[in-house]
């Protein structure tokens, strides 16, 4: 644990915020292109004479090429240094743009959207890793809950200006512009980032398929990645479900609202992340040791919010809406967490890996939970408080999982104390803390 190689500064510089500023600006435009067709989708039902069931298969397909992508994309970023990889999720994402802006087909438009979603699912795990080699620890963790607030940026830019945009200018225009400033972008990547303060690249040395699954297995035993991986799993799908997908439906066909209150509703989700994300990022920072008591308060706050949504008899008012959907929209901000752990329990040679790792959890999370939540709607005739059922069966296996690898990791962190090493947190002892046989077992070097 003594042994990790971390930035040496006791603070980013400007210089250092400068390039995250450049890197996290390629997040915001992965997030415009993510969220485009929300706006876009009557336009491309119409474009390519589709109905809604070809309209959702452009989420799938960029949601699974975005889940598959992210351990290959922690492992590149390892490889190649995340300046590389996100030049390479810029060029993904710019062509797969103006791919879709001049596609006629939608067998065109689908390869497009698939080109950009690899663009996407390249770019988080850069932003991350690139923070990683710039800030020490204690401020990581405000760094990337300000990465995840911006991302919001992008997507509020894919709501009203590109309506209006695609209203006027029309399609083509519109999303040509999109891809090629994104391509464009390219540039000012090339000239301000840096992948460490003192160099403009970083790359490991050439490795083996052997040594790639080492690096990926050695990722995976550490409790604290596990840890992520869950705290990652269990904290953001209801806030993804509801603003992806559930949302506007269950307001709408469950609860009986407009669709125009239905989507001002869904604003709180956005304002309560951009809000409570830096709020959250900047408080763990100062105090890391209280980062798992937070999510576990969290994850029962989150409990008591699906009791209420679930349990109300009749419509649920909007002042009982909107204090629930606000717990709901912290669930980005406290996934954060996972990162935090994938950052401070890895050598920083391994944190991409890492992070992609821990990023899969809440994809993942959010693709069951969706999914089955449409398949119980369909078996109950439109019962929502049956298929919602399914946040909580999720949220008590997630909370159940982060339980086991809490206790594991505090195991592992007591048991480098134990060996004299020096320890990212240091942790108060507790009563429970018994599993130091377990750590010996699944962690050499936490
Ligand atoms: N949980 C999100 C980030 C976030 C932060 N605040 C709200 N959401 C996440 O993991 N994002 C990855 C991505 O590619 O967007």
């Amino acid at each position: 644990m003594s042994s990790r190689p971390t930035t040496t500064t006791s603070s980013g510089s400007l210089r250092s915020w400068l390039i995250w500023l450049t890197a996290a600006f390629v997040y915001v435009l992965a997030v415009f292109h993510r969220t485009s067709l929300g706006v876009a989708g009557l336009d491309a039902a119409e474009r390519f004479g589709v109905g809604s069931a070809a309209l959702s298969a452009f989420t799938v397909l960029q949601v699974g090429v975005y889940a598959a992508m992210q351990v290959p994309t922690g492992l590149l970023v390892d490889r190649f240094g995340p300046r590389r990889v996100l030049l390479g999720a810029l060029t993904f994402l710019g062509l797969g743009q103006v791919l879709l802006a001049v596609a006629h087909t939608y067998a065109l438009a689908l390869i497009a959207r698939g080109v950009l979603g690899l663009g996407d699912a390249l770019t988080f795990v850069s932003v991350l890793r690139l923070a990683a080699n710039h800030f020490p620890g204690r401020q990581y963790m405000l760094v990337t809950a300000l990465t995840g607030a911006l991302g919001f940026v992008g997507n509020l830019a894919a709501t009203l200006p590109l309506a209006l945009l695609l209203a006027g200018p029309g399609w083509t225009p519109t999303f040509l512009i999109a891809g090629l400033v994104t391509l464009a972008f390219t540039v000012v990547v090339t000239l301000r980032v840096r992948d460490t303060p003192t160099s403009r690249t970083t790359a490991a040395p050439t490795a083996s398929a052997t040594e790639v699954l080492a690096q990926l297995r050695a990722a995976l035993r550490i409790p604290g990645t596990r840890l992520g991986f869950w705290t990652h799993f269990t904290t953001p799908f209801g806030q993804n479900a509801m603003v992806l997908l559930w949302g506007v439906p269950f307001l709408v066909d469950g609860q009986g609202y407009s669709a125009t209150v239905a989507s001002s509703l869904l604003v709180v989700f956005v304002i309560g992340a951009m809000v409570g994300g830096p709020v959250l990022g900047g408080f763990v920072g100062r105090r890391p040791e209280l980062r798992m008591p937070l999510v576990v308060g969290y994850l029962a706050a989150t409990g008591v919010t699906w009791a209420v949504l679930l349990g109300w008899p009749g419509q649920l008012p909007v002042g009982v809406l909107i204090p629930a959907f606000a717990v709901l929209s912290l669930g980005g901000p406290f996934s954060m967490v996972g990162f935090a752990l994938a950052r401070d329990y890895n050598p920083l040679p391994r944190v991409g890996t890492a992070t992609g790792i821990v990023n899969v959890g809440g994809f993942v999370a959010t693709m069951v939970v969706s999914l089955l939540i449409g398949v119980l709607l369909e078996a109950t005739g439109g019962n929502y408080r049956i298929a919602f059922l399914t946040m909580v069966v999720v949220l008590a296996l997630g909370a159940w999982r982060i339980g086991v690898w809490w206790l594991r990791a505090r195991a592992a962190v007591f048991a480098a104390e134990d060996r004299g090493e020096s320890v990212p947190v240091r942790l108060r002892r507790h009563r429970w803390d018994t599993g130091h046989i377990v750590a010996e077992r699944t962690s050499a070097s936490v």
